[in-house]
């Protein structure tokens, strides 16, 4: 065992380079100049947030660079970053060890160390799952050979995954009645199904961040294995080449209400003395990888992708500590951010936040929520030093998502799937073939949530609508009709 080495006592802490991580420690260097700021992490690239852009009171726009992280402290001259990981905590004695076995001491700590993919038979040479740079890769080296991949899970990355994956055939496999569940409802989900097999039109894809040398390059041989690496966020796939070996451009085929069953290796396969039930063209092909489906389906492929959400990253540091731990895993934070043990905050993936949220609030597991909830919490450590009162951050008073399925712009208000309102709702659709998909969900007459799909430009007005929450009765029959300019209608 490598003997302990004391350091000096920061003020600030803060575990991990993504993009709450980093957000805390830009706002904590901006608030407190003079103070001394430690941030570890155990990725060499750190995520930073360019080109900001607020759209509305809640909906914001940025794109995500990774940048080296001795670039931090050029940015951030109080922040000190060490690239390791940190493989222990004692938050009683505030001390955190590190992986060569310096221990540092601290006052108030941030942990932020994101989450890891919950992937499905998670050791299986055949599934891989996706969450950063280094995933990445592994995923277009293999697709680079594929002729067939079967993509499991409706969240964000398989529906952004079957939309760019060209050249190679897609069986998407889905526990739900329609796509994308994780995020739209079953009418926008068939909006979208004429694109799922339609030609993309090829543009040029300049790539809006700028490209550092990746983990993958710097690390050691013997610390490639174990670094996590930040998540990656908007516009990942949108700039990556994920083409297959086959002469097609997209064909998915959608397997719905299913899960995976078993996942058998060619011998394996062999062995049972089934016979896959085949998609034409592909009767007599032999796969490295075949994939029994709960209805019965059996689909050979050259790899999985095990697209099913994320667990969050709380494993070293609740081996010492008594953490209040949430039922999808997170340390459970409260109002200032703080977790149930001592001066320790938590931010970003790894968190599970336990207020009582504002009636158009919840919490989903994103690059937003990350950047907010890091900054905040900044400025909760600093009124807890400073003896300030802090009121929670108005960006949790509505959830807003802006992002990009399928090509069109999609935007997220409220509880725009009517989450937690248990069929105490109606809804207002307006929806034009291959332009645009809107609906509103309004309880007692009051707007609660929204989905925009395309240009709608609806967004600053829906989201006064649900802010200020006015009685919609008189105006039911017109709020979607589009001969209605309804920014004139509420001035
Ligand atoms: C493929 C993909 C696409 C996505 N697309 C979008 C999108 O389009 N829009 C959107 O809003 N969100 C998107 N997300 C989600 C978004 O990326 C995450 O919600 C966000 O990045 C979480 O940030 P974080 O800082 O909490 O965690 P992470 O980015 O995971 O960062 C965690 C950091 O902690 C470090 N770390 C972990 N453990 C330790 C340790 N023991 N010691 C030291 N350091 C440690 C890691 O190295 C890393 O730097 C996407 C996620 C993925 C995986
Ligand atoms: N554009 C965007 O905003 C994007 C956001 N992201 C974010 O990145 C993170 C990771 O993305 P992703 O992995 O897609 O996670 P998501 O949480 O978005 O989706 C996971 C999906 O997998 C399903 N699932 C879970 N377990 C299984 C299983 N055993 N078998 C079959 N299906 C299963 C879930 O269904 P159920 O919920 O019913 O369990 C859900 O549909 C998420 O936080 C996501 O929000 C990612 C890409 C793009």
């Amino acid at each position: 065992m490598m003997a302990e080495k004391m350091n000096d006592t920061f003020q600030f802490a803060i575990i991990g380079g993504g993009i709450a991580g980093v957000s805390c420690a830009e706002m904590l260097s901006s608030l407190c100049p003079e103070v001394d700021i430690l941030l570890v992490t155990a990725s060499p690239l750190i995520k930073a947030i360019a080109n900001y852009k607020k759209i509305s009171k809640t909906l914001e726009e940025f794109d995500v660079e990774e940048r080296p992280w001795m670039s931090m402290q050029q940015d951030c001259p109080n922040v000190k970053v060490i690239q390791t990981e940190v493989t222990s905590l004692v938050a009683e004695a505030h001390t955190m060890t590190v992986r060569d076995g310096q221990t540092y001491n601290y006052k108030q700590i941030c942990i932020c160390s994101g989450g890891l993919p919950k992937v499905i038979a998670k050791d299986h040479q055949y599934v891989l799952g996706i969450r950063d740079t280094q995933s990445v890769k592994e995923f277009q080296k293999h697709l680079h050979h594929a002729r067939r991949i079967l993509v499991i899970g409706n969240g964000g990355i398989a529906t952004e995954l079957v939309y760019e994956v060209q050249g190679c055939e897609v069986i998407w496999a889905i526990k739900d009645k329609s796509i994308s569940s994780a995020f739209v409802d079953a009418g926008a989900a068939q909006f979208f199904l004429p694109k799922l097999n339609a030609d993309k039109e090829e543009g040029n894809k300049p790539s809006k961040r700028h490209e550092y040398t990746t983990e993958d390059d710097i690390l050691p041989e013997d610390l490639k294995e174990q670094t996590l690496g930040g998540a990656l966020g908007p516009d990942w796939s949108e700039n990556l080449k994920m083409t297959g070996q086959q002469e097609i451009s997209h064909q998915v085929h959608v397997e719905y209400r299913v899960e995976v069953k078993v996942i058998y290796t060619a011998e394996e396969f062999v062995a049972t003395e089934m016979t896959e039930s085949t998609l034409p063209g592909f009767i007599q092909d032999k796969w490295p990888v075949y994939v029994e489906l709960t209805n019965g389906q059996l689909y050979g492929c050259d790899f999985v992708v095990s697209a099913t959400g994320v667990v969050p990253n709380t494993h070293p540091f609740t081996k010492n500590n008594q953490f209040s731990i949430s039922a999808d895993g997170g340390l459970l934070i409260n109002e200032k951010m703080e977790t149930s043990v001592v001066d320790v905050y938590a931010a970003g993936d790894v968190c599970s936040a336990n207020w009582t949220h504002s009636p158009h609030w919840m919490q989903m597991r994103l690059w937003t929520q990350a950047r907010q909830m890091g900054a905040y919490t900044a400025q909760c450590m600093v009124a807890k030093v400073r003896n300030e009162v802090v009121s929670l951050d108005f960006c949790f008073e509505m959830f807003a998502h802006v992002t990009k399925f399928f090509g069109f712009k999609v935007i997220l208000l409220g509880k725009f799937n009517a989450q937690g309102l248990e069929g105490d709702h109606e809804l207002l659709l307006r929806m034009t073939k291959g332009k645009e998909y809107i609906k509103v969900v309004l309880r007692n007459g009051t707007m609660q949530g929204a989905v925009l799909i395309g240009e709608t430009e609806l967004e600053e007005t829906f989201e006064n609508l649900i802010l200020n929450q006015i009685d919609l009765t008189p105006f039911k029959d017109d709020l979607l009709d589009p001969n209605i300019d309804l920014e004139d209608f509420f001035d």
